[in-house]
């Protein structure tokens, strides 16, 4: 066999689940939950795990596993940003072969239910949608770190105030330009803190403590609805990048925004063969394929120049 050297490993645990119920101290009955999936990856001197079949350094996925579970216990999980920071320092700190660490935590919504009259209930909650809140972290024993938090699967669909049109024309080109038509998509949008202006890992317990976090997910989702629900979309491209231009403007400590949004078509139902006309009122959800579209944007910073 040709030697072979190993480029690159990480190995931890995947689909961690709890759920956390937090009680109001001063009425028990009012409670908050927190349904979570947690993943933890670590890098280190794990080399000869692989390449000599010595077990010795590794710190059994398992053990990684009971360490989610104990943190979340014992510390305070609000928001997921400063619970990644916690396990992150964790691991780092307690064993000295790990030099990195990528902690990924999923939040499932479950969103309080409300009176007729608008009043919340004190702990019954309702699954609207399969939506997450997402925290990613990267941290290095440097203290290199890099603090992404974002939200998936959030389903949004307009039935009109979106077009396309205008767009390049070729020998391969079938689609017609429409100025009215559906757009639906599944957010996937991410901002990325400013790990210079934050300057250490621990300046995330100072932003959960201020609600800069918190804040930072609420104009992030907004902004999103509302320039979803507001602008005539020219195309998916446009309106992505105005939201991510949005937030920007709206979170300072903020770095970059990224969205990959699906674009998930309709397609209009021919009734011709029955005589009948179809303005956009009855459409087929196409499965697949579908559009996907990225982008990131940052601050322009030779604009300031
Ligand atoms: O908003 C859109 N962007 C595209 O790039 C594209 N391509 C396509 O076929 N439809 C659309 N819609």
């Amino acid at each position: 066999m040709a030697p072979t050297v190993l480029t690159a490993s990480t190995y931890g645990k995947d689909n961690v689940k709890f759920l956390k119920v937090k009680k109001d101290p001063s009425n028990p009955q009012k409670q908050e939950v927190m349904e979570a999936t947690v993943k933890i990856l670590l890098t280190g001197d794990f080399d000869i795990s692989y390449t000599k079949a010595d077990n010795s350094p590794i710190v059994p996925t398992d053990t990684v596993k009971n360490t989610i579970l104990v943190e979340a216990k014992t510390f305070d999980i609000w928001p997921i940003e400063r619970f990644a920071a916690h396990l992150a320092e964790h691991f780092i700190k307690k064993y000295s072969h790990v030099s990195g660490i990528d902690v990924t935590i999923h939040q499932h919504r479950w969103s309080r239910i409300t009176k007729e009259d608008g009043t919340p209930y004190d702990h019954s909650f309702l699954k609207d949608g399969e939506e997450l809140r997402v925290a990613s972290l990267n941290y290095k024993r440097n203290g290199d770190f890099v603090l992404t938090s974002g939200l998936k699967d959030l389903t949004v669909l307009k039935s009109t105030g979106s077009m396309f049109y205008g767009f390049h024309d070729c020998d391969y080109t079938t689609l017609i330009p429409v100025t009215d038509r559906i757009l639906s998509t599944d957010v996937d949008a991410a901002w990325e803190w400013d790990s210079k202006k934050l300057g250490s890992i621990k300046a995330i317990y100072g932003l959960a403590e201020s609600g800069a976090i918190d804040a930072a997910f609420k104009h992030a989702r907004q902004v999103t609805l509302d320039l979803f629900a507001i602008e005539n979309s020219p195309s998916v491209q446009a309106t992505m990048y105005n939201m991510a231009s949005k937030i920007l403007s709206l979170v300072p400590q903020v770095r970059t925004v990224s969205y990959s949004l699906p674009n998930k078509h309709y397609f209009l139902i021919d009734y011709k063969w029955k005589g009948l006309k179809n303005d956009n009122e009855v459409f087929y959800p196409s499965p697949h394929p579908n559009g996907l579209i990225k982008c990131t944007v940052a601050r322009d910073i030779k604009a300031k120049l």
